[in-house]
C-alpha cells in the first residue's frame, strides 16, 4: 500500500473551495498547508503545488460574486484573483525560507511536445534550485471554455511532465466511493484502485455543488493520466488542517496504484513513438549512449527526414542499425547544420545558444 512516506516527488493539487471561503483567502488554512509544504521538502522531497482559486479570489476582490460570469469574465477574474493568490502563497512560504514561483500551464502545452520539453525542462530546474512551483492553468489564453476541475487533468500531466511518483488531490472528501456518499448513503469507501476498469468509471459522478464543478469524473480521468505515467495518485480530504501530515499519518484516502514507476513508463511512451527523421551517429557515440549519457552534436555522422524541436527520431549506429529513439532538440536543419560540431561551437554555428545535447539522455530509449 502506497503512502505519502514514500515520495521523492510529490504534485498537490488544491480546489478552490479549499483555499477560498465567500471569495476571500482561508489564510489559516494556507499557513498550515505551507508547513506541511516544508515539512516535505524536509524530508527531502520535491514538492509542485497545482492551485485553483484565481476566478474564486478574483471573483470576491471585484465584487461579483452573486453574478453568472461569461467567459471573458471569468477570465477577467483569474487574472485579478492569480496575482493575489501567488502573493498568498509566497507569503505563506517564505518564512519557511522557501522560494515559490509561479508557473501557468495550459492543457494543451504537454500536447505540444516542444512546449512539455520546454516546461519539463524549467520545472526541473526550478526543483533543482530547491524552489516550490504553484501551478495554475493560463486562464487568459485557455482555449476551451473554462471549466473548474481541468486543474485535475492538468495535475496529473504536470506529475507525469515531471516524473513525479505521486500525485496528491486534496479534496472536499476523503476518497472515492461506489457512489456519491452525499446523495447515497449506501456508498462504501475505496481504499485503493489498481486498475480503471468501467466500473470504477461508473461510479464517479459530479460534485452536488459548491465553488467545484469536476467533482469525480476529472479525478478519476487524472488518475488515468498519473497511474499511465507510472505515478501513484491519492484522492484524501484536505479540509481539515495540515490535510499532507495527516495523509502522512494514515488519514483515509483513495490510492490509485500504477503498475510501473515512472521511468519505466517514460521510457514506454517514448519507444511508442512513431519517429519522424532519423540520426546517424558513430561508433564513439553508440558506446556512450549505451554508457547512459545524452547525445552531442560530436558523434552525428548524419540527419535525414523533417523533424522540429522535440518530435521523436530514431538513432542509428554506423552500421545503419537502429540503436534507440529519443526525443530531439533541435530542428532536422539545426542537427544537420551543427552534426560532428563540439558542444563550445554550436552557439558560433547557429548564431544563437541552444541545448548541449542533442537528445538528452532521459529522452532516450534504447
Ligand atoms: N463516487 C464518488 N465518490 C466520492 N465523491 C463523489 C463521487 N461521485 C461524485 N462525487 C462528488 O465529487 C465531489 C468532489 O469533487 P469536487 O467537489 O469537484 O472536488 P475538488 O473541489 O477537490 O475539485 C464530492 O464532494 C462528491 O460530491
Ligand atoms: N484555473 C481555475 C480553476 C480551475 C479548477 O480546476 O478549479 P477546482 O475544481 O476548484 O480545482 C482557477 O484558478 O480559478
Amino acid at each position: 500500500m502506497a503512502t505519502l512516506t514514500d515520495a521523492k516527488r510529490v504534485v498537490v493539487k488544491i480546489g478552490s473551495a479549499l483555499l477560498v471561503e465567500n471569495g476571500a483567502l482561508r489564510s489559516d488554512w494556507l499557513t498550515a498547508l505551507a508547513a506541511d509544504v516544508a515539512m516535505l521538502k524536509a524530508r527531502g522531497m520535491d514538492v509542485i503545488v497545482v492551485s485553483s482559486g484565481s476566478i474564486a479570489l478574483g471573483r470576491g476582490i471585484l465584487k461579483l460574486s452573486f453574478t453568472e460570469l461569461a467567459l471573458e469574465q471569468s477570465q477577467a477574474c483569474a487574472s485579478v484573483g492569480q496575482i493575489r493568490l501567488a502573493r498568498a502563497y509566497q507569503e505563506a512560504l517564505e518564512p519557511h525560507g522557501i522560494t515559490t514561483a509561479q508557473v501557468l500551464l495550459t492543457l494543451d502545452d504537454s500536447a505540444d511536445r516542444r512546449r512539455y520539453l520546454n516546461s519539463r525542462a524549467t520545472l526541473a530546474a526550478l526543483l533543482a534550485l530547491g524552489a516550490v512551483p504553484i501551478v495554475n492553468e493560463n486562464d487568459t489564453i485557455a482555449t476551451d471554455e473554462i471549466r473548474y476541475g481541468d486543474n485535475d487533468r492538468l495535475a496529473a500531466q504536470i506529475a507525469v511532465t515531471v516524473g513525479a511518483d505521486q500525485l496528491v488531490l486534496l479534496s472536499d472528501i476523503d476518497g472515492l466511493y461506489t457512489a456519491n456518499p452525499n446523495t447515497d448513503p449506501t456508498a462504501v469507501h475505496i481504499a485503493q484502485v489498481s486498475n480503471i476498469t468501467t466500473d470504477i468509471e461508473a461510479m464517479a459522478g459530479d460534485p452536488v455543488s459548491g465553488l467545484s464543478k469536476g467533482g469525480m469524473k476529472t479525478k478519476i480521468m487524472a488518475a488515468k493520466t498519473a497511474m499511465a505515467g507510472g505515478c501513484a495518485m491519492a484522492i484524501t480530504q484536505g479540509a481539515v488542517n495540515n490535510p499532507l501530515a495527516a495523509l502522512m499519518n494514515g488519514a483515509q484516502a483513495t490510492w490509485f496504484i500504477p503498475s510501473q514507476d515512472p521511468e519505466r513508463a517514460r521510457k514506454n511512451w517514448i519507444g511508442a513513438m512513431k519517429p519522424k527523421g532519423s540520426i546517424t551517429i558513430d561508433a564513439g557515440a553508440a558506446r556512450a549512449l549505451i554508457k547512459g549519457n545524452s547525445l552531442l552534436p560530436a558523434g552525428v555522422t548524419g540527419v535525414s527526414g523533417q523533424f522540429g524541436r522535440g518530435d521523436p527520431v530514431e538513432i542509428l549506429g554506423p552500421d545503419k542499425v537502429r540503436v534507440g529513439l529519443g526525443l530531439i532538440r533541435y530542428t532536422a536543419a539545426e542537427a544537420a547544420t551543427i552534426k560532428g560540431a563540439q558542444t563550445q561551437d554550436i552557439q558560433a554555428i547557429l548564431g544563437y545558444s541552444g541545448r548541449s545535447a542533442l537528445i538528452h539522455r532521459d529522452d532516450m530509449v534504447l
